[in-house]
Formats: C-alpha cells, sequence, structure tokens
C-alpha cells in the first residue's frame, strides 16, 4: 500500500490490476491503493479517507462493505463494475444498498475524472473538520453559501466592538447560533452568554427576572435574586424575541442602554454593568412600532447594528450540505445518505421552519426510513406536488429560485445589484421575490 497522503478527503483506490490503479492515481492527488478490501479496515490512516473506488465483482462480501461502513459511516462509495454484473442481484443490491455511484468498464477517464471529483467533493462535506467546521459539532454555523459566508464575515466584524447588534431572521434560521458565534469569538467569550427568551417570560417576573430583586421587594421575594443583566455583567446578554418584550421593561431596557446602571426591584442602589446586548427577533419591528407595541428609542439602541440571518430556501446547495451534516450527527450509520428524489424535494421544499424544519425532518427520517438512503417520503416532502420537479414547469420554477437565490447571496441582498444581475426591472424583481417568499 502506497503511503497516505494527510489531507482530508483523500480517495482509496482497491484494484487488483495495477495498470488501472496508476492510471486512476495519476487523476488526482491523495490517492492511495489497495488491491484487497480487507487492507482497508486495517489501515492507519483510513479514517482520513472520504471516498473508496472499489472494483466490484462477485468475491466482493457484503459483510466486509458492511463492517467498513459500521466503522466509518461518513465514508462514499464509488463502484467500477463491468455492464454483465448489472444484471447480477447481488451486484445490483449492493450498488443500491451501499455505493454512492458507479461507472461501468470500459473506464471513459475523462468521465471517471467528473465522477471522482464530484464524489470527492461530497465526501469533503462529510469529513470532520473540513474548512475547520466538524458537521457533528454543535454551535457551529454551517453553510458554504456566499449569504452564510457573508454573515460569518459580519460576525468576525463585530465580534471586536462591543455594540449592541440587533438580529432579524424567520423562525428557526439559526438567530440564537449567530448570538453565541459572536460571543465566542469576543474578548467577551471567557465571560457568561446569557440567553432569556422575552416570549416565554411570565409578565408579573419579567422585571425580577431582568433586574433582580432584594429580598422583601414584594410577596414571595424571599431572599435576594440576581438578575440576568447582572449574571451576564462583562459578557453578553441574548435577549431573544425582543419584540414580545412588554412596553414597560422596554423603558427599563432602554434606560440601561443609556446609563449603563441597573436598579434591583426594592433597591434604589444603582449597579454600574457592563453588558453587551445582542437582541433578536423574527417579527418585524418597525410594524410593531407603527402599531405601538414596540418603542421607536429603544429600536434606535438596539439597532445600532443589524445582522440579517437568510432563510433557508435562499441558501441553494447549503441545504443539502446541512442534510448530510444532520444526518452524520443522527450517528443512524445504517442509513448511508439521501436518493436523488429527496435532495430534489429538498431544494424545491419553501422551509418555513428553516433549519430547525430541515434538523427536525432528517433526524426523524433517519430513525423512521426503512431503507439505506431517505427518500423525499421519509422526509415527508413526498406528498408535497413541487417535491419532483418533473415538469417543465416545476424546474422552471426550480431554476428561478435557484437563480434569485444564488444572486442575492452574491449580492449580500442588494436589490439593485440583484435585478442588474438578472437583467430584471426591480418591480419584476420583487414580484419574483414575493412569489418564491424571498423577501
Ligand atoms: N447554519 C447552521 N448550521 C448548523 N446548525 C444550524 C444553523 N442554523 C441553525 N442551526 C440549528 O438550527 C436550530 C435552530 O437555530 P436557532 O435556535 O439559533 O434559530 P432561531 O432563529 O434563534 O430560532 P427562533 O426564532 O425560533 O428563536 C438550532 O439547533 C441551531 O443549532
Amino acid at each position: 500500500m502506497n503511503s497516505m497522503a494527510t489531507d482530508t478527503a483523500d480517495l482509496c483506490v482497491c484494484h487488483r490490476d495495477m495498470a488501472t490503479a496508476n492510471k486512476i492515481k495519476d487523476m488526482a492527488s491523495n490517492i492511495v491503493h489497495i488491491t484487497d478490501l480487507k487492507e482497508f479496515i486495517g489501515h492507519p490512516g483510513r479514517n482520513k479517507i472520504g471516498l473508496l473506488l472499489l472494483n466490484l465483482d462477485l468475491d466482493t462480501k457484503e459483510e466486509l462493505i458492511e463492517s467498513i461502513k459500521q466503522r466509518q459511516p461518513q465514508l462514499l462509495l464509488v463502484a467500477l463494475v463491468s455492464k454483465d454484473m448489472l444484471e447480477n442481484p447481488e451486484i445490483r443490491f449492493l450498488l443500491k444498498n451501499y455505493f454512492h455511484d458507479f461507472h461501468t468498464y470500459p473506464l471513459d477517464y475523462p468521465r471517471l475524472r467528473h465522477l471522482l471529483g464530484h464524489g470527492l467533493g461530497m465526501a469533503r462535506l462529510h469529513v470532520p473538520n473540513h474548512a475547520g467546521r466538524s458537521p457533528s459539532t454543535a454551535n457551529t454555523i454551517m453553510g458554504e453559501s456566499a449569504c452564510v459566508e457573508h454573515l460569518r464575515q459580519q460576525i468576525l466584524r463585530l465580534s471586536e466592538c462591543h455594540l449592541p447588534v440587533l438580529i432579524t431572521g424567520e423562525s428557526g434560521t439559526g438567530k440564537e447560533l449567530v448570538a453565541q458565534t459572536l460571543h465566542r469569538n469576543s474578548p467577551r467569550a471567557a465571560r457568561p452568554f446569557i440567553a432569556v427568551n422575552c416570549g416565554a417570560l411570565p409578565r408579573q417576573l419579567i422585571q425580577s427576572e431582568l433586574f433582580g430583586h432584594e429580598k422583601g421587594a414584594f410577596t414571595g421575594a424571599t431572599h435576594r435574586k440576581i438578575g440576568k443583566l447582572e449574571a451576564a455583567d462583562k459578557g453578553v446578554l441574548f435577549l431573544d424575541e425582543i419584540g414580545d418584550l412588554p412596553l414597560e421593561e422596554q423603558v427599563n431596557l432602554l434606560r440601561f442602554l443609556q446609563e449603563k446602571t441597573i436598579e434591583r426591584v426594592g433597591s434604589h442602589q444603582p449597579i454600574c454593568l457592563d453588558v453587551r446586548i445582542v437582541a433578536a427577533t423574527h417579527v418585524n419591528l418597525e410594524d410593531a412600532i407603527k402599531e405601538g407595541r414596540f418603542r421607536e428609542d429603544l429600536y434606535f439602541r438596539l439597532n445600532v447594528v443589524r445582522l440579517k440571518v437568510p432563510p433557508l430556501r435562499a441558501r441553494g446547495r447549503d441545504i443539502q450540505l446541512l442534510a448530510h451534516a444532520f444526518l452524520i450527527a443522527s450517528r443512524q450509520s445504517r442509513v448511508l445518505g439521501f436518493a436523488p428524489d429527496a435532495e430534489r424535494a429538498m431544494l424545491t421544499h419553501g422551509w418555513p421552519g428553516n433549519v430547525r424544519e430541515l434538523m427536525n425532518r432528517v433526524q426523524s427520517a433517519a430513525v423512521m426510513c426503512p431503507g439505506r438512503y431517505i427518500r423525499a417520503a421519509d422526509l415527508e416532502l413526498g406528498q408535497s406536488s413541487s417535491a419532483s420537479p418533473d415538469c417543465l414547469r416545476e424546474i422552471k420554477e426550480l431554476a428561478e429560485r435557484e437563480a434569485l437565490a444564488k444572486a442575492i447571496c452574491q449580492s449580500q441582498g442588494k436589490m439593485s445589484y440583484v435585478a442588474e444581475q438578472l437583467k430584471i426591472s426591480r418591480a419584476t424583481l420583487y414580484r419574483l421575490l414575493d412569489k418564491h417568499s424571498l423577501l
């Protein structure tokens, strides 16, 4: 066996014929060659391998493949197989249940190069620590689309300063994850990150939850309580669903933002605090201001810098990347991946519940799906009329939405650039954004 390169997602070729193996080895770097599949299990560097190209014949033992997949569920298998073997039920079973793709003899090297390139790309999505981000690591913003990359850049820039941040975005898009990332990358990382859901606090307790109280401040206040703001001193207070904060508490929060001091309920002793406020909302605060439910002065204090988290449906291929990561994180090694109809359905679904919905659907499908590959129906996307774009109208709709989402990502949300790039008027652009719920 050759020495193993240490880079991520290497390729292993399992082929008895040296000449064929050598030709394949010339096609890419970081390729290792073995002549017998049994060698794979004992190899010390096998965890670094993302793709296994295997000459599939009747000698190939299912138990061996099964045992390799058990140990390394993220490994993708690609078969080299003769055309007549495709008629064999055992070979068909193996291909269907264990392989990501196959190529038939005689080898067409340009096609094989393309297939391996694609396979390695997919494998890299599965390999832990790819680009420093492990799909199984909780609390990591995953995604490679331009809009997620832009978000990451903004977070890094904002991490250094202490300004309040307002995070907007639909429910389940990852607003809390953004707030945590902001904290983790900031000089406040060693100090607390305290999260409060303003919509979940009982109205009568909000003030004492946020500002704390002294013993005897009200009936039932049997001892002094430190509030969330005080607990977050030198760190970050994340106020989720800020639009749900009652008006009286909005005044108190505004006072804290202006004066940087609080008073516990039942005390007039000001306490000086250094807390970075990061707020999030999935509702439009401008509308709430118009309706008198949100104070404009507080809005301006919170909205010093705004981070907009894009909806999942605008992130294109990130949907598949996240789905694969959630599948790996589910540790259901029995399931090898997604069937093509599921991949298509994921791209066409509107994802009203965003990343949370995707995670839930994948987790549930990983446990419940009867086969080796998750199908659209396992994700409960099978019944959706748009799950399989097999008529021209649906294919056009999908292409239109993908083009819009891509342009929005590339232009970082600047609609005039999007219209220019797509060579459409702004009126048409807004009509299309509305149609595809991308506004
Ligand atoms: N880009 C991402 N990569 C990995 N996981 C993500 C990503 N975005 C969101 N998640 C996961 O999706 C789930 C929902 O995210 P989060 O709670 O941050 O959303 P939210 O916008 O704050 O939701 P809500 O508005 O309902 O409070 C979490 O489990 C989070 O870890």
